[in-house]
């Protein structure tokens, strides 16, 4: 599904990587069924979220999203004026999506994310392996925003307590969870005859495995991460979502997770950056008749 490229022929580049980071966010919010999350099934571990809500936060980023290539077009190469337009964008964009949801966190680190790799993206679109591009994003990741304020976020709050590394690191070193788990298991289930949708959840459970998710971090501890890994684990070694021992398991790592409010947020903010990359790397929607 593609979310505004009605004439995709008459679309720039800018626009083209906007309507796919827009796209992969909602396909990541449409995937079913995912552990405590949102998805076409209800609410997950949430009480303030639902699907409608989080498509209305992904269409609401478009702008940002085509704000960021074009900014990485206009500045032609990785250094601190491109890195601080993005972080100026990157507010602005939060702004967007906090107005569109009544001041509920929809998409914050799907918004870095996907802004660095769309960014990375524009700045060499001939360069688009999913490790290539990467790279770029965690060099522009790297640069450090003069204007960015310090708030005490959650992410920090639980860096503090746990000493863990959060979504500003996991772009840092180039999206370990994306290139070196997700993007490997949606290739392999898709190989061994999964099904796009298994497979993307593979993917997610993938990410799971390992990710040190400060949203789980904050809403329920050590042991809230603890369940997510060791479930996701589960699943995966009972033959991922496509088997029936695969689907028990993820019934189970569902009940679990939403008992203990433990929502994945920045596993799907990743799974959304992977279906991201596994388009450009497919070639779909990007090259056809760029302007
Ligand atoms: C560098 C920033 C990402 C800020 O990071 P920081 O860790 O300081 O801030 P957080 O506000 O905690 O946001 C980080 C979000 O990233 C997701 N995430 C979590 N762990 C990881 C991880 N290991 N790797 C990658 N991504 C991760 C996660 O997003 C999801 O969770 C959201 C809900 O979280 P939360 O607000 O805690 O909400 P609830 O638990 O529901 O709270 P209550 O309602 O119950 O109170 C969910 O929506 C997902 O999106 C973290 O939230 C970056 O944001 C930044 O610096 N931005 C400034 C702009 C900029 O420079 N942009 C650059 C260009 S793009
Ligand atoms: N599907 C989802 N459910 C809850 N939080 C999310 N953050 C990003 N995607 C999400």
């Amino acid at each position: 599904m593609h979310a505004f490229n009605l004439q995709p022929e008459s679309l720039s580049l800018a626009e083209r990587l906007a309507d796919m980071a827009v796209d992969a966010l909602i396909d990541e919010a449409d995937l079913s069924p995912k552990p405590a999350l949102v998805d076409r099934r209800g609410n997950g571990a949430h009480t303030d979220l639902h699907l409608g809500l989080m498509h209305a936060s992904a269409l609401s980023l478009w702008p940002a999203f085509k704000e960021m290539a074009d900014a990485a077009l206009e500045c032609g190469e990785i250094g601190l004026p491109l890195r601080e337009a993005l972080g100026r964008i990157g507010r602005e964009g939060e702004a967007a999506m906090l107005a569109t949801t009544d001041g509920v966190n929809t998409h914050r680190g799907a918004i870095w994310a996907l802004g660095l790799l769309v960014a990375a993206m524009a700045l060499e679109p001939e360069s688009s392996t999913p490790s290539a591009v990467a790279l770029r994003a965690a060099r522009l990741a790297l640069l450090e925003d003069r204007y960015a304020p310090k708030p005490f976020s959650h992410g920090a709050q639980v860096a503090q307590r746990y000493g863990v590394r959060g979504a500003r690191e996991e772009a840092q070193l180039a999206f370990p969870a994306v290139t070196g788990l997700a993007l490997p298991q949606l290739k392999r289930s898709r190989a061994a005859g999964a099904g796009e949708q298994n497979a993307r959840l593979d993917a997610l459970l993938a990410i799971m495995t390992t990710l040190a998710d400060t949203c789980v971090l904050y809403r329920a501890g050590e042991p809230g991460l603890q369940a997510m890994q060791y479930g996701a684990k589960a699943v995966l070694d009972a033959g991922g979502s496509a088997s029936l021992g695969g689907r028990r398991q993820l019934h189970a790592l569902d009940q679990q997770l939403i008992a203990m409010n433990a929502s994945p947020g920045g596993a799907a903010d990743l799974l959304a950056a992977c279906l991201f990359l596994d388009r450009i790397e497919r070639g779909d929607g990007l090259f056809p008749g760029v302007c």
